[in-house]
């Protein structure tokens, strides 16, 4: 029979929330384990090198503005900050033509009245509405595409599945959609040269073989005097557990007891966003060379978000998101179809070049079974539960982190240390310890 193993806190996950919560507990002169499921660390986060040496990130990986947290710790592990290449505004093109005119006016009168609304309050009736029917009722073919693809490309949502009320929670707590929306002073400000899902491998470095991946967790089991750990490589002991996987993954945990029914019911009414992401590498980013910007919002089919995530003096790298039901449409082509199909349209624009990267990265999130989807957690119609933050009150001996619970930034990664940091201190002090 396989020992049980003791530790005095298991943290289920391996993501920046687990990693940073692990690492708050060990400076505290706490014993941890952390237990993750997939093959690697990092979850939402991951970073590969590619075939010109530069490193990409093929999950998070923008520092928003103000993202304090992000930015100290990826300075603290020596990682190099570099803010986007950003032109003055995102060019909105439909094969080789910019949308101007009545379109473009159409949906920034839309974007402006979902800004107010998030602003000062939804109207209830926008619990009953989905985003797919308020943009179904809008005028303006072309207005409505922008409106779909802005809305796909920023929440990852299918948008019969958001309600209007929803998103405008998100929009509030996400700090705006002008913020949401932009690379300088947004959420998409600034980049790290060696990757963020490099931070990632380094904070588990740091921890060694308490970081135990292809482990996953089955159940937690709560007793008076602390938590049993099930996984499929065996049982941990431990005083307290910190889950952080968000709640549609966590919902796959037995618990034993069973969860009080508000929490259980975030499991359900909760799912993650689709998303697909591409990074192409250039020798050099050659469209600048031609004044074209490659900040972009390409209407076609499928609608995607393309930005110049270049590295200074280095190779150039395009950054192309697909969210939602279209990023699923791309599951089923080949490979080389796929490529073609979303470097195509920015060929018109950018040049030929484009469709002949020194390498193409990619990858559909939501078909990683561990991660779940991205880029977060999002509440399904019909319930409140699951607006952010999500509640994160302890379970007896169980506490819980990751992004979707973080009270600032919930859904980034800046969100993600937060709730880290937070759930270490909770349980630190639950302990008797201290905790930083
Ligand atoms: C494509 C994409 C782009 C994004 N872009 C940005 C960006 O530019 N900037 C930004 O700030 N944020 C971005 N995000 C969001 C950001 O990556 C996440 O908010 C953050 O990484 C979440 O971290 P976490 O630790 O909360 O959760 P996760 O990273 O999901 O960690 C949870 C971990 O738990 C593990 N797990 C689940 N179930 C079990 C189990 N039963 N047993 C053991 N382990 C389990 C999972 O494998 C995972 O490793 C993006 C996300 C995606 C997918």
């Amino acid at each position: 029979m396989t020992p049980v193993r003791e530790a005095t806190v298991a943290i289920v996950g391996a993501g920046m929330a687990g990693l940073i919560a692990a690492r708050n507990l060990r400076r505290a002169g706490i014993d941890v384990v952390v237990l993750e499921s997939a093959g690697r660390v990092g979850g939402r986060v991951l970073s590969e090198t590619s075939a010109l040496g530069s490193r990409l990130d093929l999950g998070g990986q923008w520092i928003g503005h103000g993202h304090h947290r992000f930015e100290r710790l990826a300075k603290e592990l020596g990682e190099t900050v570099f803010p986007m290449h950003t032109p003055k505004r995102p060019v909105m093109v439909e094969g080789a033509a910019s949308v101007s005119g009545s379109g473009a006016t159409m949906a920034n009168l839309a974007l402006a009245v979902w800004e107010l609304r998030a602003k000062l309050g939804a109207p209830a009736k926008w619990e009953h509405t989905t985003v797919g029917q308020w943009i179904a009722k809008s005028p303006g073919r072309r207005s409505r595409r922008v409106l779909e693809a802005l809305v796909a490309a920023s929440t990852c949502a299918d948008l019969d599945r958001l309600t209007m009320h929803a998103f405008a929670s998100t929009i509030r707590h996400q700090g705006g959609l002008a913020t949401m929306m932009a690379t300088k002073g947004g959420a998409q400000d600034s980049l790290l040269v060696e990757g963020a899902g490099t931070l990632a491998e380094r904070l588990a470095a740091d921890l060694g073989t308490r970081v135990r991946t292809e482990c996953q967790v089955t159940a937690v089991r709560s007793a008076a005097e602390g938590v049993t750990v099930e996984t499929l490589e065996g049982v941990f002991r431990a005083r307290k557990a910190i889950v952080t996987a968000p709640p549609p993954t966590a919902a796959r945990i037995a618990f034993d007891p069973p969860l009080p029914a508000a929490r259980a019911r975030l499991g359900k009414n909760m799912y993650l966003g689709s998303v697909y992401k591409a990074i192409a590498v250039y020798d050099r980013p050659f469209w600048r060379e031609r004044h074209r910007e490659a900040e972009l919002v390409v209407l076609g089919k499928p609608a995607s978000a393309t930005f110049d995530t270049s590295p200074p003096g280095g190779p150039g790298h395009l950054c192309v998101l697909v969210g939602g039901r279209e990023a699923r449409d791309l599951d089923a082509l080949a490979p080389a179809e796929r490529r073609e199909l979303v470097l195509g349209p920015l060929a018109a624009r950018l040049g030929g070049e484009v469709l002949s990267p020194a390498s193409f990265h990619e990858k559909a999130w939501h078909l990683d079974e561990h991660a779940g989807g991205g880029y977060a957690a999002l509440p399904a119609p019909g319930s409140r539960a699951g607006y952010y933050p999500i509640p994160a009150d302890p379970v007896r001996h169980v506490h819980w982190a990751g992004t979707e619970t973080a009270a600032e930034h919930a859904g980034y990664i800046e969100g993600a240390i937060e709730s880290g940091q937070r759930a270490a201190r909770e349980v630190a002090a639950a302990l008797g310890t201290g905790g930083s």
